[in-house]
């Protein structure tokens, strides 16, 4: 059975990049997606947005929902203060081993915690499974309907502190509509829209960055 894009860029990855390198194992991957087959990474533009906020926000406990192949997982684990950790979510059986492969090769498999399941089936379970208290970065990259009622259930379950920051990418493309009306409107978050491009591609795209006030 021949293989799949993922596994494709897997391939190229264990091939090219440095190991224990994330910024190589970050090149890699963005070399392969622009010139090869592209592939739904946040890419190189928006993740110069996503290390900015993460920045900001130097996180202890960080979030992530939609690991895909787990190049913003190594985006954002590469700038994690020594004892902090990302905990990040991924459905699709397939796609989270081979983010755990590219995640061993950055040499970031210590502080990234790939957790396979559905965000909303995971969410309640992070206090008594993960011990997650609060989280002070969360990073929207899933399924863009879930977007909304996720941000609904974290903030239910009681993970959301004054300060916590959540960034959501593909707010244009493929678009939030219904999550961007919810944030915008709702008192407790101030928002900032950060415009830029689909990513490997001159199409429009945003993410949008919300600051819980408490
Ligand atoms: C949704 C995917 C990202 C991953 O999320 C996992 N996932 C889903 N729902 C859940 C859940 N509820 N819980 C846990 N994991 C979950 C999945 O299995 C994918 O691996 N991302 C996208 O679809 C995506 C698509 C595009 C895109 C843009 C232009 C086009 F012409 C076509 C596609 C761009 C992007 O930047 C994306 O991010
Ligand atoms: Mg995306």
């Amino acid at each position: 059975m021949d293989q799949s894009k993922e596994q494709r860029i897997l391939n190229s990855v264990s091939y090219n990049a440095v190991k224990g390198d994330p910024e190589s194992v970050l090149d890699c991957i963005d070399n392969y997606c622009s010139q090869k087959e592209w592939a739904m990474n946040v890419g190189d533009e928006k993740g110069v947005i996503l290390d900015k906020v993460v920045e900001e926000a130097d996180p202890t406990i960080a979030l992530e929902f939609g690991t895909y192949v787990g190049y913003s997982a190594i985006r954002i684990a590469r700038l994690l203060k020594p004892n902090a950790r990302l905990l990040t979510i991924e459905f699709n059986p397939e796609f989270a081993s081979i983010a755990r492969e590219i995640i061993e090769i950055a040499g970031l498999s210590e502080k990234i915690t790939i957790i396979e399941g559905h965000s909303q089936d995971i969410i309640p379970q992070l206090r008594e499974k993960y011990q997650v208290d609060k989280v002070d970065f969360v990073f929207l990259d899933h399924w863009k309907e879930r977007y909304c009622p996720d941000t609904i259930l974290l903030e239910e379950c009681g993970y959301l502190k004054k300060g916590s920051i959540l960034l959501a990418d593909n707010i244009v493309y493929p678009g939030a509509p219904d999550f961007v009306k919810y944030i915008r409107s709702h008192k407790s978050f101030d928002c900032t829209n950060y415009p830029s491009h689909l990513e490997y591609m001159k199409v429009e795209d945003a993410m949008e960055k919300a600051v819980y006030m408490g």
